[in-house]
C-alpha cells in the first residue's frame, strides 16, 4: 500500500544501469524516467518498464510553444506511460493543447489517456530564487497554487509540487486533483539540491498522492534497505 505511492526515479546515464536498478528493486512498481535517461537511451527504456508491467512517469517538463509541447506530448502518449509533465510556465494554451494531443495519441495508440501534470515551482527553487533571480513578485506559496490552479483551469488532472505546499493546494484543488511531490527527504538524508523538502510520512499526512523518492534510495549503499527503512517509517 505504502509503496504503490512511492515512484522511484531511474536517474541513471545508461539503459544497462536502469535495468540493473529495476531488477535490484523489483517491488518498485511506479519508475520515474527523466531527462538524463531518455536523452541517453530514448523509448527503449520505455518499451522495458512495459515489458516488466511497471508504471511509468514521464519526466521530461515540456516546456515550449503550444505546438511543440502539443506534438511532444502526442508522440509521448503512444507509449502506454502513466504521467507526463510540462510547465504550468508553458502557458493556458499550451497546456489545453497538450491535453488534446495527449488522447489522441492515446487513442491513435490503443493506451488509456495518460495523466499530464504542470511542474508548479522546481523543489530545487527556494523563495530567494523567486524574487531576486526569476524576479516573480509573488510570494512563494501563492505563486506554486496560482500555477496549480492554472493548469486546473487549462484541464490538466494534476500538478507538481514540493510537500511544502502540497497542503495548500489540496484544500484549494479539491480531493480529485493529483497532487505529486518531489522534494521528499527521510530525516537521515541528504538534501542535495532540494530546498523545498518535508520528510515522507509529512508529504504523505499534508495530501501528496505521490512520492518522488531518488537519491535517498538510489545513491544509497543498500538502496533496497532503504526503500525498506522509508515504508517502515511511513507506516
Ligand atoms: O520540482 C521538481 C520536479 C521534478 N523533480 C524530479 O524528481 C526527482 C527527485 O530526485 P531526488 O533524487 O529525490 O532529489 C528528480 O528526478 C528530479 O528531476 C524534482 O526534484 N523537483
Amino acid at each position: 500500500m505504502n509503496l504503490d505511492k512511492i515512484i522511484v526515479p531511474l536517474d541513471v546515464s545508461s539503459k544497462e544501469d536502469a535495468i540493473a536498478l529495476v531488477e535490484k528493486l523489483h517491488q518498485v512498481t511506479f519508475w520515474k524516467v527523466g531527462l538524463e535517461l531518455f536523452v541517453s537511451c530514448g523509448p527503449e527504456i520505455l518499451t522495458f518498464l512495459k515489458s516488466q508491467e511497471k508504471r511509468i512517469f514521464l519526466d521530461l517538463k515540456f516546456h515550449d510553444i503550444p505546438n511543440t509541447v502539443a506534438g511532444a506530448c502526442r508522440s509521448a502518449s503512444r507509449y502506454g506511460v502513466d504521467l507526463i509533465t510540462l510547465h504550468a510556465t508553458a502557458g493556458k494554451t499550451a497546456m489545453k493543447a497538450a491535453q488534446m494531443a495527449a488522447e489522441d495519441g492515446a487513442k491513435e495508440a490503443g493506451y488509456p489517456v495518460p495523466k499530464l501534470i504542470a511542474i508548479t515551482l522546481l523543489t530545487s527553487l527556494n523563495s530567494r530564487d523567486l524574487a531576486f533571480d526569476l524576479k516573480v513578485p509573488l510570494e512563494l506559496p501563492e505563486y506554486a497554487l496560482s500555477m496549480a490552479l492554472l493548469a486546473q483551469e487549462s484541464g490538466l488532472v494534476g500538478a507538481v509540487c514540493s510537500p511544502q505546499e502540497v497542503a495548500q493546494l489540496r484544500q484549494t484543488c479539491g480531493d480529485e486533483f493529483l497532487l505529486v511531490c518531489p522534494g521528499v527527504r527521510p530525516v537521515w538524508a541528504d538534501k542535495g539540491d532540494q530546498q523545498r523538502t518535508f520528510t515522507p510520512s509529512e508529504a504523505l499526512k499534508a495530501g501528496a498522492n505521490y512520492l518522488v523518492i531518488g537519491r535517498p534510495i538510489t545513491a544509497s549503499n543498500d538502496p533496497v534497505k532503504a526503500l525498506e527503512r522509508i515504508i517502515e517509517e511511513i507506516r
